[in-house]
């Protein structure tokens, strides 16, 4: 699976500790994430994360951007409702663009919980499936 990471400021640590205790869960799939974000879950952990901007610099919608191209299938975003952002626009746009495209997006950290034992489960294998057999693509 494609799953970005994504954590504001003072979601960090929670994002970092969440991150460290499903280690085994994340391992073997592709992830992204915003700048800072992944260089800290980096530092605490042995997983590769292909890291784009950071969130205020355009990062929100790099990951939009992978949602648009059906390259992404679930993220963690741990969102501050305390605090205004100054790229509010952007993080509006991303998590507008997942409902467009039914993507999974956890925007706290019981929601997360959730969608984790979800992908060790297996519970999103459906969509690999959609994947393998799109119109245009050859099922192999
Ligand atoms: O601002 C962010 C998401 O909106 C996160 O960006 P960083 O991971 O670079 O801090």
């Amino acid at each position: 699976m494609k799953i970005a990471f994504i954590a504001h400021d003072r979601k960090k640590d929670e994002m970092v500790n969440f991150v460290t205790a499903y280690e085994h869960v994340f391992e073997g799939h592709e992830m992204f994430s915003t700048g800072t974000t992944g260089e800290r879950i980096m530092e605490a952990t042995n997983l590769k994360i292909h890291r784009f901007m950071s969130g205020p610099l355009g990062g929100d919608q790099q990951i939009g951007s992978l949602v648009a191209q059906d390259e992404l299938d679930l993220i963690i975003f741990l969102r501050d409702p305390l605090m205004a952002q100054p790229h509010e626009p952007d993080i509006s746009a991303l998590l507008r663009l997942c409902d467009v495209y039914g993507i999974p997006v956890a925007t706290n950290i019981a929601t997360a919980e959730i969608l984790v034992k979800a992908i060790d489960r297996g519970d999103f294998a459906w969509r690999e499936l959609v994947h393998k057999y799109k119109p245009g693509v050859d099922p192999e």
